[in-house]
C-alpha cells in the first residue's frame, strides 16, 4: 500500500459523533455506532493525492492514544456537540495539548455536531423535506430546544488555538472558513467539511513534497581523514 499523502484527525469527546460524521462522508449512511476503541482509519483518494482519515476514541481511557494518532497530522478536527456545551470546553481542556505531534503547519477545524437536534437544525432538515418553515417552527412539531454553543462560541474555540500554537491570524485560513455546524443524521455540512479540508491538505502535500525528504547526514559515504604523521594524532 502507498504510504498515505496526508494525514487528518477527528478527536472530540465521546459520543459528539466522530465516527458518525466519518462513515456519513465515506459510505453516505448513518448507521448505529458503538463507541470506538482505539482507533481507525479510512483512506480517501482526493485527485491524485492519498489521505487518510482517522477516527479516533473520545472515551478517557484512550486519551493516552490521542497524542499517537495526531503525529504528523496534515489537519485535525476538533469535534464538539451543539447541544452539550462541556463537549466544546473538552476541545480546549482535553484535546488540544494532544495536537502537540501535529505537524508543524497543521490546519484545525472545529466542527459543532448533532445540529439536526436543536430547534435551527431541526427546521431546516423539516423545509427540506417539504414541510412549511410556519408548520415546522409550530411548537407541537418542534420539541427540541435550542441550540447550546453557538458558532460564535467556536470562532473563540479558534482564535484561542492560533494563540496556544503560536500563530498569526493572517498566516492561517479565517475561523468562519474553518468552523463548521454538521448533522451526521441528515448530512448536513458533512461534504463540505471533509472536502473543504482535502482541498486545503492538497497544497500543503505538494508543499512538503518540494522541500523534498528530511535533511539526514549518511554516514556510510563518510570517509574519516587520513592520519599523517605531522598530525596531532599520528
Ligand atoms: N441526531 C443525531 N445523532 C447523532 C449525530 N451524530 C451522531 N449521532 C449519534 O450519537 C451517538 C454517538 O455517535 P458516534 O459517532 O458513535 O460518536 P463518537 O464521537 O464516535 O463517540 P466515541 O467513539 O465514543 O468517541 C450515536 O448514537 C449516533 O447515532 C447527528 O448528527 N445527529
Ligand atoms: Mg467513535
Amino acid at each position: 500500500m502507498r504510504k498515505p499523502d496526508g494525514k487528518i484527525v477527528l478527536l472530540g469527546d465521546m459520543n459528539v459523533g466522530k465516527t458518525s460524521l466519518l462513515q456519513r462522508y465515506m459510505e453516505r449512511r448513518f448507521p448505529d455506532t458503538v463507541s470506538t476503541v482505539g482507533g481507525a482509519f479510512y483512506l480517501k483518494q482526493w485527485r491524485s493525492f492519498n489521505i487518510s482519515i482517522w477516527d479516533t476514541a473520545g472515551r478517557e481511557q484512550f486519551h493516552g492514544l490521542g497524542s499517537m494518532y495526531c503525529r504528523g497530522a496534515t489537519a485535525i478536527i476538533l469535534t464538539y456537540d451543539v447541544n452539550h456545551p462541556q463537549s466544546l470546553v473538552e476541545l480546549e481542556d482535553r484535546f488540544l495539548g494532544l495536537t502537540d505531534t501535529a505537524s508543524t503547519d497543521c490546519l484545525f477545524a472545529i466542527v459543532g455536531n448533532k445540529v439536526d437536534l436543536s430547534e435551527e437544525g431541526a427546521v431546516e432538515s423539516r423545509e427540506k423535506d417539504g414541510c412549511s418553515p410556519r408548520l415546522a417552527a409550530g411548537s407541537y412539531m418542534s420539541p427540541k430546544g435550542p441550540k447550546q454553543v453557538q458558532l460564535e462560541d467556536a470562532v473563540a474555540l479558534y482564535k484561542k488555538i492560533l494563540k496556544y500554537k503560536m500563530l498569526d491570524e493572517k498566516d492561517v485560513p479565517a475561523a468562519e472558513q474553518m468552523c463548521f455546524e454538521t448533522s451526521a443524521k441528515t448530512g448536513h455540512n458533512v461534504d463540505l467539511l471533509f472536502e473543504t479540508l482535502f482541498d486545503m491538505v492538497v497544497p500543503m502535500i505538494l508543499r512538503q513534497r518540494a522541500q523534498g525528504p528530511p535533511q539526514t547526514v549518511d554516514i556510510s559515504s563518510y570517509k574519516p581523514p587520513r592520519r599523517t604523521k605531522s598530525g596531532c594524532c599520528a
